[in-house]
C-alpha cells in the first residue's frame, strides 16, 4: 500500500517509519523543511529507541519525505498526525490540523477512486463532524469519493516504536465498511504477527476512546497520589500498599506509581480538553476536575516532604527524570 502521513512530529515520524517497516510505501509530508531534510538523510528529528535504525533502513527506499502534498492523490490512505495544542481554556486548538485537513482535501479533489483520510491526532468527538470532516470535504470540493476516519494513537514517548508495533489494541473509527476494511489492510502486516484486539467503531466513538483512555490513566495516578499522601500521614509505605492492590486483576499493577504528579505532552492537554468539551455541553465532570486538582497540588506535597528532611533554604537540588529525551 502507499500511505501518506501528514505531519512528521512525534507521532507522524514514528508511524511513518513503522509503516515503512511493515512493508508499505510511505510519503511523510511536513511543512518544516528541516524535518523533511533530516528524514531524507535517514535521521530522526526526535529521539526514540529504535527509530534511528528504522529510518536508516527505509529512508530513500520505502520512506520518502517532502513538503509537497503531491503524493496524496497517488496514495491509498492519508494519516493526519498534526499537533492539537491547548488553548487557554483547556480546549484544543484545531487550527493547524484543520489547515492540513483542508490541504489534504484539495489534493484529492479530482481523485476518481475512493480515498480514506484518517485522523491520527487526538481530537474531541464533536470536532470531527463540526470542523475536520467539513474541512476535508470543503478542500475536496465535495468529491464524494473522500471518506474521513479516525484511528487514535496510544504510543508513549520513550517507547513509541515498540508501543506502535505491539499495541494492546487498535481502534478503527470509520463511517463505512469500506473504511474499516481499508484500515484492516493498512494494519494487516502488524496484525499477522500479533494477537491484538481490534475495536471497530465510528469516528466519534474512536475519538472518545482516546480521551477516556488518557483520562482514566491520569485519574488512576491522581487517586494513587491521593492515597499515597494519606499513607504518608499514617507513616505507611505507599509503594507497599500499591504493590498489594495491583495484585487485584481488576486494578492491575500498572500506573500505580505515586510521585510528583502526571505530566508529559498528552495527559495535561487531553484531560483539560475533555473537561472543556464536556463543559461545552453543560456537563460538569466532577471526577476529572478533582483529578486535575490533586495533580496541581502534588508538587507542593513533594516540597512539604522535602522540608521534613532537609533545610531547603539555600540547598542545591538535583532533579532526576524531569523530562523525556527529545
Ligand atoms: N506525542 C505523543 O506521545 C502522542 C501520542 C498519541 C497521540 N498524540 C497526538 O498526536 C497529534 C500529533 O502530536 P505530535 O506530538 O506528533 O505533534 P508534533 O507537534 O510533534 O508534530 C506535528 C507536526 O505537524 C507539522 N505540521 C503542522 N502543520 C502542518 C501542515 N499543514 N502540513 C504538514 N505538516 C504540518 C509540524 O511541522 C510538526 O512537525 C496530537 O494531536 C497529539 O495529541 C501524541
Ligand atoms: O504510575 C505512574 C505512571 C505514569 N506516571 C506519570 O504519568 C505521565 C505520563 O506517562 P506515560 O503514560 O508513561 O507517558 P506519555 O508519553 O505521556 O503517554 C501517555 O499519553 C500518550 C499521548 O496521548 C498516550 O498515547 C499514552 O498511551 C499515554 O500513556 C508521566 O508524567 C509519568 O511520570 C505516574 O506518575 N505514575
Amino acid at each position: 500500500m502507499h500511505i501518506t502521513v501528514i505531519g512528521s512530529g512525534y507521532v507522524g515520524t514514528t508511524i511513518a517509519a513503522c509503516f515503512a517497516d511493515l512493508g508499505h510505501d510511505v510519503t511523510a509530508i511536513d511543512i518544516d523543511e528541516e524535518i523533511v531534510e533530516t528524514l531524507n538523510d535517514g535521521k530522526s528529528p526526535i529521539s526514540e529507541p529504535g527509530l534511528d535504525e528504522l529510518l536508516e533502513t527505509h529512508a530513500g527506499n520505502r520512506l520518502k519525505a517532502t513538503t509537497s502534498y503531491d503524493a496524496v492523490p497517488e496514495s491509498d490512505v492519508t494519516f493526519l498526525a498534526i499537533g492539537t495544542p491547548s488553548n487557554d481554556d483547556g480546549s484544543i486548538d484545531l487550527g493547524a490540523l484543520e489547515a492540513a485537513a483542508e490541504a489534504t482535501g484539495e489534493a484529492v479533489a479530482d481523485k476518481d477512486e475512493r480515498h480514506l483520510v484518517v485522523i491520527k491526532s487526538t481530537v474531541t468527538p464533536p470536532s470531527i463532524e463540526t470542523v475536520l470532516e467539513p474541512a476535508v470535504h470543503r478542500g475536496a470540493n465535495e468529491n464524494e469519493n473522500i471518506e474521513v476516519g479516525m484511528n487514535p494513537e496510544f504510543l508513549r514517548e520513550g517507547s513509541a516504536v515498540s508501543d506502535f508495533l505491539s499495541p494492546d489494541k487498535l481502534v478503527f473509527g470509520a463511517s463505512s465498511e469500506w473504511g474499516t476494511d481499508r484500515l484492516h489492510t493498512v494494519f494487516e502486516p502488524l496484525l499477522e504477527g500479533h494477537d491484538t484486539n481490534v475495536v471497530e467503531t465510528d469516528p466519534q466513538t474512536a475519538a472518545m476512546i482516546k480521551y477516556a483512555n488518557n483520562a482514566f490513566l491520569a485519574s488512576k495516578i491522581s487517586l494513587v497520589n491521593d492515597l499515597g499522601n494519606i499513607c504518608k500521614e499514617f507513616d505507611l509505605d505507599a509503594y507497599e500498599v500499591m504493590d498489594a492492590i495491583g495484585l487485584d486483576d481488576r486494578i492491575s499493577e500498572q500506573f500505580l506509581r505515586s510521585g510528583v504528579g502526571w505530566g508529559g505532552s498528552c495527559f495535561p492537554k487531553d484531560v483539560n480538553a475533555i473537561i472543556a468539551a464536556a463543559r461545552e455541553e453543560d456537563y460538569d465532570p466532577a471526577v476529572l476536575e478533582a483529578t486535575v486538582e490533586v495533580n496541581d497540588r502534588q508538587p507542593e506535597r513533594m516540597l512539604e516532604l522535602l522540608e521534613d528532611h532537609v533545610d531547603l533554604e539555600g540547598s542545591r537540588i538535583a532533579v532526576l527524570g524531569l523530562a523525556l529525551p527529545c
